[in-house]
């Protein structure tokens, strides 16, 4: 047996970088449909998010470790939410919600002020872009106000429709881009380590309730489909 000078068998995923990232916004807005048609490319109905999901999504270089947030459990699911940890955010809002606007633009400055995001990368998915009455980009830059986000943070509005699987891929190319500038991939491996201990012990009841309506959701749709 000699020195071998074959170079070792590397997976291409070993060199993807880990970040963790989290997605929030507008309840209903469309933040699980925006992972679901990302991760397996085609429409499935979703329920309400209760708490906090955990999704991961592979791209070429980047591996996300994505936090999912429902909308109605806002506050109790933010106590787990250390916006040290995360490589970026994701803010998605109902385009055709006008009512709202003022409330979600001040939600986003609120976020864009977190001094733990500073010098981190914010994508803003304005979604259902294929409804007739959705606000257009010109519409939402002016309400939304966004030249005078803090400058400390990248942004980024991307208009998107979930269900038609329309601007996603825009807009995760621009966040991966933008995450590489910054991630120091020893930091994140830690950082989902510990992430996901802590989620997996503080969540579990979250998660079972989740689970429950889930099953409950498939079963009840199973039994109309037995009676249609
Ligand atoms: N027309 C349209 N409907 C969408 C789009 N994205 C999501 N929806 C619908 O909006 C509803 C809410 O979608 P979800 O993905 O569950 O929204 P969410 O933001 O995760 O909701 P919470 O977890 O409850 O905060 C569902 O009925 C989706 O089918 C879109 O781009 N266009
Ligand atoms: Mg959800």
């Amino acid at each position: 047996m000699g020195l071998s000078h074959q170079k070792p068998v590397v997976s291409p995923h070993e060199n993807r970088k880990p970040a963790i990232i989290f997605i929030t916004g507008q309840r209903s807005a469309g933040k699980s449909t925006i992972l679901n048609m990302t991760k397996f490319g085609k429409f499935d109905s979703t329920i309400l998010t209760i708490g906090i999901d955990m999704q991961k999504l592979d791209f070429d270089n980047i591996s996300l470790t994505v936090l999912d947030e429902g909308g109605r459990s806002r506050s109790r699911a933010s106590r787990y939410i250390h916006y040290r940890r995360m490589s970026g955010l994701i803010f998605v809002i109902d385009s055709t919600d006008r009512e709202s606007i003022d409330e979600t633009c001040k939600e986003l400055y609120a976020i864009s002020n977190e001094e733990d995001l500073r010098n981190k990368s914010i994508l803003i998915f304005a979604n259902k872009q294929d409804l007739p009455n959705a606000m257009t980009f010109d519409e939402l830059y002016e309400k939304l106000n966004l030249t005078k986000l803090n400058t400390n943070i990248k942004w980024h509005l991307q208009l998107s429709s979930a269900i038609q699987n329309q601007g996603l891929h825009e807009g995760f190319q621009w966040l991966a881009k933008s995450l590489l500038e910054n991630i120091d991939p020893k930091q994140s491996v830690k950082d989902i380590t510990k992430l996901t201990n802590n989620f997996t012990s503080k969540s579990n009841l979250i998660n079972f309730n989740t689970f429950l309506r889930k099953l409950i959701q498939f079963d009840s749709k199973f039994i109309l489909s037995r009676f249609a």
